[in-house]
């Protein structure tokens, strides 16, 4: 059971995860803190957190558990304004997509802090942003990686592993590059080509036209694309190695199937169909009984 969680960041993830702590009965206090003073307050009235804090630092002064749930690259500049109030009895986590990026930032804001510091990606989420649609379910029955580095305390990453594993998650261990890798394979380009699929048809003489007639298929195919405009731009440029292997890799199968429609070449062109059909139709999701 921890005293207080200090909660940077009272939006979906942040908010999430609040909710679900409290729920599980594992805090005593939540101390919030958003940038924006109404977000806050929204978050207080919804009774996601207890308290209103006016900076990150009075969120975390008192805290033993802290949860970063910011755009990455709002990371460092979080970890230096409370690096001051973090002790090797804190436990300091992030929600952050990105891990490679994340992990450089605590080294260099947390110091000799960084032990404290286990960074963790659940692999849930919505397309929409904010406190209003924290949900307490969110984390039940999904991974989350944490991808711990060479300093990090044993204690602290085995304290994640219980928090994580009470709001029903399976807990993956990673190295933040091959998360980074992993990820921007079945996260970023999936969004990505996503909201190229939305500009293309914003930026085409009928394309409105076209919006307007869209059925079943192009709603399950865009959902994605109305994800929040800042926390993809951070992704996206925070994985951008990783990003633009896979956009190669997809440019390539693009260019490929091209080809085939241009020859007119339906054999083979029914033959990487089926091969993507017959995959996509033995995938599952993977998800969780939770442990009691
Ligand atoms: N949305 C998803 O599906 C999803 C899934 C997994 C991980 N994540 C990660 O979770 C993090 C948060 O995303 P979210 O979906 O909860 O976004 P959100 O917009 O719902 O919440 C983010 C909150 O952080 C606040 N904020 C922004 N900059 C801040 C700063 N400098 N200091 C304090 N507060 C600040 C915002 O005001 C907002 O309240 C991101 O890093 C994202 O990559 C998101
Ligand atoms: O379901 C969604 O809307 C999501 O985008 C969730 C999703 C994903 O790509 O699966 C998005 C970003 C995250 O970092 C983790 C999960």
């Amino acid at each position: 059971m921890f005293e207080q969680l200090g909660l940077i960041g009272c939006g979906l993830m942040g908010g999430s995860f609040a909710l679900a702590l409290k729920r599980a009965g594992l805090v005593k206090r939540v101390v919030g803190y958003s940038k924006s003073p109404s977000t806050t307050s929204q978050a207080r009235q919804l009774g996601v957190i207890d308290v209103e804090a006016p900076s990150a630092l009075l969120a975390v002064a008192g805290a033993d558990i802290v949860l970063l749930a910011v755009p990455v690259s709002a990371t460092e500049a979080t970890f230096k304004s409370i690096k001051h109030l973090i002790t090797p009895q804190t436990l300091v986590m992030d929600v952050g997509s990105t891990k490679r990026d994340v992990v450089d930032a605590a080294r260099r804001a947390l110091r000799e802090q960084v032990g404290s510091f286990v960074p963790a990606h659940p692999i849930t989420g919505k397309e929409v942003s904010g406190v209003e649609h924290a949900d307490p379910d969110l984390y039940i029955g999904k991974h989350v990686i944490l991808t711990p580095i060479e300093r990090t305390m044993p204690r602290q990453i085995q304290q994640a592993t219980e928090v994580w594993t009470a709001l029903g998650c399976n807990v993956v261990q990673m190295t933040p590059e091959s998360h980074d890798a992993a990820f921007a394979a079945v996260s970023h380009l999936p969004h990505l080509i996503a909201f190229a699929m939305m500009q293309s048809l914003l930026t085409q003489p009928n394309g409105a036209e076209y919006l307007r007639l869209a059925g079943p298929g192009f709603r399950d195919f865009t959902r994605i694309a109305a994800s929040d405009p800042h926390m993809w731009r951070d992704i996206l440029v925070a994985n951008r190695e990783e990003l633009l292997t896979q956009t190669q890799h997809f440019r390539r199968a693009l260019e490929h199937l091209e080809q085939l429609i241009d020859r007119q070449d339906g054999d083979a062109l029914e033959d990487l169909i089926a091969q993507a059909s017959d995959a996509r139709a033995d995938w599952r999701m993977v998800s969780f009984k939770p442990q009691k």
